[in-house]
């Protein structure tokens, strides 16, 4: 008999169902109480009733369990030290959308080498989200595939849908049901407008598609996500950072009666992708803070152990270099982070 589907599919791999993978990897009551804690937070920075402003910083993607785990430790340290002024979040980054091709993330190829072990890469990604949890950071990712919040969603504290997505249906009925708040980037052509209707249509009920914690397809209903946000990233050959900008966001935000305030990301096209611009964005961000904008809830900032990136193709790899796009080091990382709450402490 002839065939006229799954011409295309070479093989179907059954996996682990999240309930499985939780089982492997618990989650802690002390984790489950910092995860609430640190949303809640956020959510209170998000409407200005907590003066602080998040942090969200760490590497564009995770590709190395040392490296991270080296990496929150000094963050958590951080944390310490400014911790009336900044709510510190982690990225643990393990799906990367690309603008054409290239590696996925840890969560599609941990072994780096095109073999897409997702069993053990989800795994792996989620035993590093509990280890994140237990040195006593909050988390972020983005949300990229559908199937994979069923097995890491209860150790998130902040999400984003990112620049690629933000206009896919899927994506805003996917983060209407998410109980951590999502940030929408904005288009990467600049477009705003685009992450706008996202957080409306995110706002709303939905039903979907997808699976449950047993792997089960079922239909999903949910009820609203009211904490969606926007991430303003830059666009094509444009920053957007600077505080015309912002003035431009606010007027949006208000008209469409959106009560969240936003945040600007320093990389990606606000730093047109060069690590060594991004301290130009934090900088500006900080002095629109010091001078009262209030609408800026927080920044992110592409960071990791060693500054630049690295190919992943290259005979050896160096230690806590990024292996997508180009990070600031550590070093600069404190230094930007120290002078972010210098701003706000000088704004309060
Ligand atoms: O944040 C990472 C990248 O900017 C994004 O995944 C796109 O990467 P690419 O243009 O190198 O594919
Ligand atoms: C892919 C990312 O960003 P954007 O969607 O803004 O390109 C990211 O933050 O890793």
């Amino acid at each position: 008999m002839e065939h006229t589907d799954n011409l295309n599919i070479v093989q179907f791999k059954p996996l682990i169902t999240p309930d499985q993978l939780k089982a492997q990897h618990p989650v802690t009551e002390q984790t489950l109480k910092s995860v609430a804690q640190s949303r809640h937070a956020v959510q209170r920075i998000l409407r200005g009733e907590d003066k602080r402003r998040m942090v969200i910083t760490g590497p564009c993607s995770l590709h190395d369990e040392k490296a991270t785990i080296d990496y929150a430790q000094r963050l958590k340290k951080l944390q310490q030290d400014c911790a009336d002024e900044i709510l510190i979040i982690m990225r643990a980054y393990f799906e990367k959308p690309r603008t054409t091709i290239g590696w996925k993330g840890m969560l599609y190829d941990p072994h780096l080498d095109g073999s897409y072990d997702i069993e053990f890469g989800i795994t792996q990604s989620r035993k590093l989200l509990c280890d994140i949890a237990e040195i006593g950071l909050p988390t972020a990712t983005e949300f990229l595939d559908p199937i994979v919040p069923q097995y890491i969603a209860d150790l998130i504290t902040w999400a984003a849908i990112g620049a690629r997505t933000t206009e896919s249906q899927i994506h805003r009925q996917m983060a209407s049901g998410l109980s951590m708040p999502i940030g929408f980037k904005n288009a990467t052509d600049g477009n705003l407008g685009v992450a706008m209707d996202a957080i409306k249509a995110a706002m709303n009920p939905h039903s979907f598609l997808g699976i449950d914690r047993n792997g089960k397809v079922i239909s999903a209903e949910t009820r609203g996500n009211l904490y969606g946000h926007l991430v303003m990233r830059g666009g094509k050959d444009e920053p957007n950072f600077a505080s015309q900008y912002v003035a431009f966001a606010e007027v949006l935000l208000q008209k469409l009666e959106i009560p969240n305030g936003i945040v600007i990301d320093c990389s990606h096209s606000n730093s047109y992708k060069d690590f060594k611009r991004q301290r130009n964005a934090l900088e500006d961000i900080a002095d629109q803070i010091r001078n009262g904008n209030k609408t800026i809830a927080g920044v992110m900032l592409e960071s990791f152990v060693n500054e630049g990136k690295q190919s992943i193709d290259a005979p050896q790899l160096n230690y806590g270099v990024s292996l997508t796009d180009s990070c600031i080091g550590w070093q600069e990382t404190e230094q930007l982070i120290r002078h972010l709450a210098g701003a706000v402490k000088a704004a309060n």
